[in-house]
């Protein structure tokens, strides 16, 4: 069979800060392999945060404290690589898109980070319009920054980041601040992204967009990996999650989940997701006639 190197591989990951007693990231092993979108969801201050700045090599280069362990990114050490280098291939979203922005106008704004590299205006613009195209921000090159709206702002962040054509992406809560709307516009450009062959990690709150999209979620528990599966497989049994207050998981699994426990489902036909998920309840529901159910 033929052997994929992870383009991220965390070793042994543990992290305190620096003037703190607690540690915050607590021995993480994972890998992620070329293209695969990766969610994250935690509960607030499990370490999903910190866990993106490791892996963007912030830590331990520009935000310091007692890191143990290893990550190698595209077969780089972060630790021994700078950040700068890093940069290239690695790009990041942070929870607030307001302190990424740093130009007056969406062009300046795109164009801050290869003008610093100094590539050529011609080539900066022509790299420019299919990413706005892509986030959905066409015609908006002149548009100022501070006009648009939080959603536009998300986006603009995630244009920012691939400006730089990143191999790797790190979207720390890209739809934090987002109505339903905004939150499946960036849902689909990250879509999108992972249909281009970016490999991309994505920490949020919103797991059912985030099941559908994911191929594998990782579960952080106070800075512990606690689960590391693909959405079918951790929503096929969801007890794990439903006792946990800050963990909602999909209203069609927590619907089959309920509908099993009643014994309103025979086992066969429980398959969490999607269409057939759908087909299930729906056969239920008496809208389909060649789906059997068992009711006492
Ligand atoms: N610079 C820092 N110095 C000391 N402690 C910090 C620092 N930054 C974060 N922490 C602490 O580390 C813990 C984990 O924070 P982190 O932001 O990584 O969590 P999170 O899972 O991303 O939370 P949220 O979902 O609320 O964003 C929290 O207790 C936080 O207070």
């Amino acid at each position: 069979m033929e052997h994929i190197e992870p383009v991220i591989s965390v070793k042994g990951l543990s992290f305190r800060y620096r003037m703190s007693e607690t540690v915050i990231l607590n021995d993480i092993s994972f890998d992620i392999f070329p293209g695969e979108l990766v969610g994250i969801v935690g509960a607030s201050g499990s370490g999903k945060s910190t866990l993106c700045l490791c892996l963007k090599g912030l830590i331990p280069h520009a935000i310091h404290g007692e890191m143990n362990g290893d990550i190698w990114v595209l077969g780089q050490n972060t630790r021994e690589v700078p950040t700068e280098k890093l940069a290239v291939d690695v790009g990041m979203v942070f929870q607030d898109p307001e302190s990424q922005i740093i130009g007056l106008t969406v062009i300046e704004d795109l164009a801050f980070g290869p003008e610093n590299l100094e590539h050529p205006p011609e080539e900066i613009l022509n790299r420019m319009l299919p990413i706005l195209d892509k986030v959905k921000l066409q015609g908006f090159l002149n548009r100022e920054t501070y006009k648009m709206s939080g959603g536009q702002k998300q986006r603009l962040a995630i244009a920012n980041a691939l400006m730089m054509q990143p191999k790797v992406l790190i979207l720390d809560e890209p739809t934090s601040e987002l109505d339903p709307i905004g939150k499946e516009e960036v849902y689909s450009t990250i879509l999108e992204l992972k249909k281009n062959g970016v490999t991309v990690v994505l920490v949020d709150h919103a797991i059912e967009e985030m099941a559908e999209i994911a191929d594998r979620i990782l579960v952080i528990e106070e800075g512990k990996l606690k689960y590391d599966d693909t959405p079918k497989n951790h929503f096929q049994s969801p007890e794990k999650f439903l006792e946990k207050g800050w963990l909602r998981i999909p209203q069609i699994a927590e619907a089959l989940h309920a509908l099993k426990g009643k014994d309103l489902l025979s086992e066969k036909y429980v398959t969490p997701f999607e269409e057939e998920a759908i087909s299930t309840l729906s056969a239920w529901l008496g809208r389909e006639s060649n789906v059997q159910f068992t009711v006492d």
